[in-house]
Protein backbone atom coordinates (compact mmCIF):
# COMPACT_ATOMS: atom_id res chain seq x y z
CA UNK A 1 0.00 0.00 0.00
CA UNK A 2 1.00 3.34 -0.85
CA UNK A 3 1.52 4.70 2.83
CA UNK A 4 3.47 1.95 3.91
CA UNK A 5 6.03 2.66 1.06
CA UNK A 6 9.16 4.28 2.83
CA UNK A 7 10.42 7.35 2.55
CA UNK A 8 13.96 6.41 2.20
CA UNK A 9 15.08 2.79 1.58
CA UNK A 10 18.71 1.61 0.80
CA UNK A 11 18.81 -1.85 -0.85
CA UNK A 12 21.81 -3.83 -0.52
CA UNK A 13 24.25 -0.93 -0.86
CA UNK A 14 27.83 -1.53 -1.58
CA UNK A 15 30.19 1.17 -1.88
CA UNK A 16 34.28 0.50 -3.23
CA UNK A 17 37.17 2.54 -3.54
CA UNK A 18 39.39 0.63 -5.09
CA UNK A 19 40.61 -2.04 -2.51
CA UNK A 20 38.35 -0.19 0.28
CA UNK A 21 35.16 -1.85 0.95
CA UNK A 22 33.41 1.08 2.33
CA UNK A 23 29.94 -0.07 2.34
CA UNK A 24 29.13 -3.88 2.14
CA UNK A 25 25.59 -5.16 1.48
CA UNK A 26 23.76 -2.65 4.09
CA UNK A 27 20.27 -2.24 3.53
CA UNK A 28 17.81 0.02 5.98
CA UNK A 29 14.63 1.97 5.23
CA UNK A 30 13.13 5.32 6.97
CA UNK A 31 9.67 5.98 7.28
CA UNK A 32 7.63 9.15 6.69
CA UNK A 33 8.83 11.18 10.31
CA UNK A 34 11.40 8.86 11.90
CA UNK A 35 14.46 10.46 12.80
CA UNK A 36 16.77 7.74 12.12
CA UNK A 37 20.33 7.55 13.55
CA UNK A 38 23.40 6.25 11.80
CA UNK A 39 26.08 5.60 14.66
CA UNK A 40 28.98 3.67 14.07
CA UNK A 41 32.97 4.08 14.80
CA UNK A 42 35.27 6.08 12.80
CA UNK A 43 35.48 5.08 9.02
CA UNK A 44 32.73 2.71 9.93
CA UNK A 45 31.05 4.27 6.65
CA UNK A 46 28.45 6.16 7.90
CA UNK A 47 29.40 9.30 6.11
CA UNK A 48 29.73 7.38 2.59
CA UNK A 49 25.96 5.90 3.61
CA UNK A 50 24.76 9.25 3.23
CA UNK A 51 26.62 10.32 0.28
CA UNK A 52 24.63 7.52 -1.14
CA UNK A 53 21.69 9.07 -0.19
CA UNK A 54 22.66 12.65 -1.08
CA UNK A 55 24.07 11.47 -4.43
CA UNK A 56 27.66 12.63 -3.91
CA UNK A 57 28.49 8.56 -4.12
CA UNK A 58 26.91 6.46 -6.14
CA UNK A 59 26.77 2.85 -4.84
CA UNK A 60 29.20 0.00 -6.80
CA UNK A 61 25.76 -2.21 -5.99
CA UNK A 62 22.48 -2.03 -4.59
CA UNK A 63 19.71 0.49 -5.32
CA UNK A 64 18.33 3.98 -3.41
CA UNK A 65 14.82 4.88 -3.34
CA UNK A 66 13.22 7.76 -2.26
CA UNK A 67 9.25 7.69 -1.67
CA UNK A 68 9.29 4.19 -4.14
CA UNK A 69 11.02 6.05 -6.47
CA UNK A 70 14.64 4.17 -7.62
CA UNK A 71 17.03 7.38 -7.34
CA UNK A 72 20.42 5.97 -7.75
CA UNK A 73 21.56 7.54 -11.16
CA UNK A 74 20.10 10.60 -9.91
CA UNK A 75 22.25 13.64 -9.47
CA UNK A 76 22.77 15.34 -5.95
CA UNK A 77 20.84 18.66 -7.36
CA UNK A 78 17.84 16.59 -9.19
CA UNK A 79 17.41 14.55 -5.16
CA UNK A 80 17.47 17.72 -3.55
CA UNK A 81 14.75 18.53 -5.83
CA UNK A 82 12.41 15.39 -5.02
CA UNK A 83 12.76 17.13 -1.58
CA UNK A 84 16.45 15.54 -0.17
CA UNK A 85 18.24 18.12 1.74
CA UNK A 86 21.31 18.19 3.52
CA UNK A 87 23.61 20.48 5.51
CA UNK A 88 27.56 20.09 5.28
CA UNK A 89 30.35 18.66 7.76
CA UNK A 90 32.68 22.06 6.46
CA UNK A 91 30.38 25.33 7.19
CA UNK A 92 30.13 26.84 3.60
CA UNK A 93 28.18 29.93 4.87
CA UNK A 94 29.43 33.16 2.75
CA UNK A 95 31.04 34.61 5.26
CA UNK A 96 30.00 38.68 4.19
CA UNK A 97 26.55 37.72 3.60
CA UNK A 98 23.56 38.35 6.19
CA UNK A 99 22.13 35.64 8.08
CA UNK A 100 18.89 36.54 5.95
CA UNK A 101 21.21 36.87 2.53
CA UNK A 102 22.53 33.47 3.21
CA UNK A 103 19.13 31.75 3.88
CA UNK A 104 17.68 33.34 0.76
CA UNK A 105 20.52 32.01 -1.56
CA UNK A 106 19.57 28.61 -0.09
CA UNK A 107 16.08 29.63 -1.59
CA UNK A 108 16.90 31.04 -4.84
CA UNK A 109 19.87 28.30 -5.67
CA UNK A 110 16.53 25.74 -5.73
CA UNK A 111 14.16 27.84 -7.71
CA UNK A 112 16.66 28.30 -10.36
CA UNK A 113 17.96 24.84 -10.86
CA UNK A 114 16.02 24.68 -13.94
CA UNK A 115 16.02 26.77 -16.64
CA UNK A 116 12.82 26.95 -17.44
CA UNK A 117 11.31 27.43 -13.79
CA UNK A 118 14.69 30.43 -13.95
CA UNK A 119 12.24 32.04 -17.07
CA UNK A 120 9.38 31.71 -15.15
CA UNK A 121 10.78 33.43 -12.40
CA UNK A 122 11.83 36.62 -14.85
CA UNK A 123 8.86 36.61 -17.20
CA UNK A 124 6.15 36.24 -14.46
CA UNK A 125 5.51 36.58 -11.27
CA UNK A 126 9.31 37.45 -9.94
CA UNK A 127 7.98 40.17 -6.88
CA UNK A 128 5.64 37.43 -5.60
CA UNK A 129 7.73 34.28 -5.70
CA UNK A 130 10.10 36.75 -3.74
CA UNK A 131 7.65 38.01 -0.94
CA UNK A 132 7.28 33.91 -0.91
CA UNK A 133 10.94 33.62 -0.36
CA UNK A 134 10.99 35.99 2.04
CA UNK A 135 7.83 34.97 3.98
CA UNK A 136 9.48 30.89 3.99
CA UNK A 137 12.94 32.73 5.47
CA UNK A 138 11.54 34.24 7.84
CA UNK A 139 9.42 31.38 9.02
CA UNK A 140 12.31 29.66 9.77
CA UNK A 141 14.46 31.98 11.46
CA UNK A 142 11.93 32.69 13.83
CA UNK A 143 11.79 29.13 14.36
CA UNK A 144 14.91 28.26 14.90
CA UNK A 145 15.70 31.35 17.10
CA UNK A 146 18.43 33.45 15.06
CA UNK A 147 16.06 36.25 14.77
CA UNK A 148 18.74 38.49 16.80
CA UNK A 149 20.83 37.99 14.31
CA UNK A 150 19.47 37.91 11.27
CA UNK A 151 21.32 41.37 9.77
CA UNK A 152 24.34 40.11 11.19
CA UNK A 153 27.10 38.91 8.42
CA UNK A 154 27.43 35.34 8.62
CA UNK A 155 31.33 35.24 9.04
CA UNK A 156 31.06 37.24 12.49
CA UNK A 157 28.71 34.61 14.46
CA UNK A 158 30.19 31.85 17.34
CA UNK A 159 30.01 28.43 15.97
CA UNK A 160 26.93 27.16 17.48
CA UNK A 161 25.18 29.99 15.40
CA UNK A 162 26.76 29.16 12.07
CA UNK A 163 25.28 25.64 12.87
CA UNK A 164 22.02 26.85 13.22
CA UNK A 165 22.37 29.25 9.84
CA UNK A 166 23.63 26.24 8.03
CA UNK A 167 20.26 24.06 8.96
CA UNK A 168 18.23 27.07 8.81
CA UNK A 169 19.76 27.58 5.41
CA UNK A 170 18.65 23.64 4.54
CA UNK A 171 15.58 23.53 6.16
CA UNK A 172 14.12 26.86 4.02
CA UNK A 173 14.06 24.15 0.81
CA UNK A 174 11.38 22.42 2.71
CA UNK A 175 12.79 18.93 2.41
CA UNK A 176 11.17 16.06 3.15
CA UNK A 177 14.19 14.08 4.42
CA UNK A 178 16.89 16.25 5.63
CA UNK A 179 20.50 14.18 6.40
CA UNK A 180 22.25 15.88 8.76
CA UNK A 181 26.05 15.24 9.06
CA UNK A 182 27.24 15.42 12.84
CA UNK A 183 25.14 18.61 13.56
CA UNK A 184 26.26 18.76 17.17
CA UNK A 185 29.95 18.14 16.30
CA UNK A 186 32.22 20.55 18.15
CA UNK A 187 29.38 22.14 20.36
CA UNK A 188 28.91 22.72 24.09
CA UNK A 189 26.76 21.18 25.68
CA UNK A 190 24.36 23.80 26.05
CA UNK A 191 24.28 24.58 22.04
CA UNK A 192 23.95 20.86 21.66
CA UNK A 193 20.58 20.96 23.32
CA UNK A 194 19.67 23.73 21.95
CA UNK A 195 20.45 22.05 18.31
CA UNK A 196 18.97 18.93 19.76
CA UNK A 197 15.62 20.47 20.60
CA UNK A 198 15.30 22.22 16.72
CA UNK A 199 15.60 18.77 15.02
CA UNK A 200 13.04 17.73 17.16
CA UNK A 201 10.96 20.29 16.65
CA UNK A 202 11.35 19.95 12.96
CA UNK A 203 10.24 16.87 13.48
CA UNK A 204 7.36 16.98 15.37
CA UNK A 205 5.71 20.44 14.35
CA UNK A 206 7.05 20.85 10.54
CA UNK A 207 6.91 16.83 10.08
CA UNK A 208 9.94 16.50 8.57
CA UNK A 209 11.97 12.86 8.70
CA UNK A 210 15.47 13.19 9.44
CA UNK A 211 18.51 10.86 8.88
CA UNK A 212 21.49 11.99 11.10
CA UNK A 213 25.08 10.83 11.65
CA UNK A 214 26.24 11.75 15.20
CA UNK A 215 28.81 10.81 17.73
CA UNK A 216 27.65 12.25 20.82
CA UNK A 217 25.33 9.11 22.20
CA UNK A 218 23.45 10.72 24.59
CA UNK A 219 21.66 12.89 21.85
CA UNK A 220 21.65 9.80 19.37
CA UNK A 221 19.42 7.65 21.73
CA UNK A 222 17.71 10.85 23.59
CA UNK A 223 16.02 11.96 19.90
CA UNK A 224 15.90 8.98 18.04
CA UNK A 225 13.31 6.78 16.66
CA UNK A 226 15.38 4.12 15.38
CA UNK A 227 19.65 3.90 14.86
CA UNK A 228 21.28 1.48 12.73
CA UNK A 229 24.72 0.55 13.97
CA UNK A 230 27.84 0.38 11.06
CA UNK A 231 31.15 -1.23 11.65
CA UNK A 232 33.80 -2.15 9.10
CA UNK A 233 31.14 -1.26 6.32
CA UNK A 234 28.46 -3.34 7.71
CA UNK A 235 25.12 -3.19 9.47
CA UNK A 236 25.26 -4.01 12.72
CA UNK A 237 21.90 -4.09 14.24
CA UNK A 238 19.15 -1.59 13.47
CA UNK A 239 16.41 -0.61 15.73
CA UNK A 240 14.82 1.49 18.62
CA UNK A 241 17.77 3.32 21.10
CA UNK A 242 16.94 0.60 23.55
CA UNK A 243 17.60 -2.44 21.53
CA UNK A 244 20.81 -0.70 20.13
CA UNK A 245 22.09 -0.24 24.01
CA UNK A 246 21.24 -3.54 25.05
CA UNK A 247 23.08 -5.15 22.17
CA UNK A 248 26.24 -7.43 22.87
CA UNK A 249 28.04 -6.87 19.28
CA UNK A 250 27.39 -3.17 20.22
CA UNK A 251 28.91 -2.68 23.02
CA UNK A 252 31.89 -4.31 22.19
CA UNK A 253 32.04 -2.68 18.63
CA UNK A 254 30.78 0.94 19.76
CA UNK A 255 30.19 1.70 23.26
CA UNK A 256 33.08 0.07 24.56
CA UNK A 257 35.09 2.41 22.22
CA UNK A 258 33.47 5.73 23.76
CA UNK A 259 34.08 4.50 27.52
CA UNK A 260 37.88 4.24 26.20
CA UNK A 261 37.66 7.54 24.80
N1 LIG B 1 36.44 9.36 -1.28
C1 LIG B 1 37.02 8.29 -0.71
N2 LIG B 1 38.08 7.68 -1.28
C2 LIG B 1 38.66 6.60 -0.74
N3 LIG B 1 38.24 6.02 0.42
C3 LIG B 1 37.19 6.59 1.04
C4 LIG B 1 36.53 7.74 0.51
N4 LIG B 1 35.50 8.06 1.37
C5 LIG B 1 35.55 7.17 2.37
N5 LIG B 1 36.56 6.27 2.17
C6 LIG B 1 36.90 5.14 3.04
O1 LIG B 1 35.71 4.44 3.29
C7 LIG B 1 35.67 3.99 4.64
C8 LIG B 1 34.42 4.56 5.31
O2 LIG B 1 34.59 5.98 5.48
P1 LIG B 1 33.46 6.95 5.98
O3 LIG B 1 33.99 8.34 5.92
O4 LIG B 1 32.21 6.65 5.27
O5 LIG B 1 33.31 6.50 7.51
P2 LIG B 1 32.61 7.25 8.72
O6 LIG B 1 31.91 6.20 9.49
O7 LIG B 1 31.80 8.37 8.22
O8 LIG B 1 33.85 7.79 9.55
P3 LIG B 1 34.00 9.09 10.50
O9 LIG B 1 33.20 8.81 11.72
O10 LIG B 1 35.46 9.11 10.77
O11 LIG B 1 33.51 10.27 9.72
C9 LIG B 1 36.95 4.43 5.29
O12 LIG B 1 37.87 3.36 5.21
C10 LIG B 1 37.40 5.58 4.40
O13 LIG B 1 38.79 5.72 4.43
Amino acid sequence: MADETPLLRAQSVSLRFGGVRALTDVSFAVAQGEIFSIIGPNGAGKTSMVNCVSGRYRPTEGRILFEGRDITALRPNRRAGLGIGRTFQNLALFAHMSVLDNIMVGRHHLLRAGFLRGMAYWIGGAQREELEHRRAVEEIIDFLEIQHVRKAPAGTLSYGLRKRVELARAVALRPKLILLDEPMAGMNLEEKEDMARFITDLNEEWGMTVLMIEHDMGVVMDISHRVMVLDFGRKLVEGTPEVVMADEHVKRAYLGEVEAA
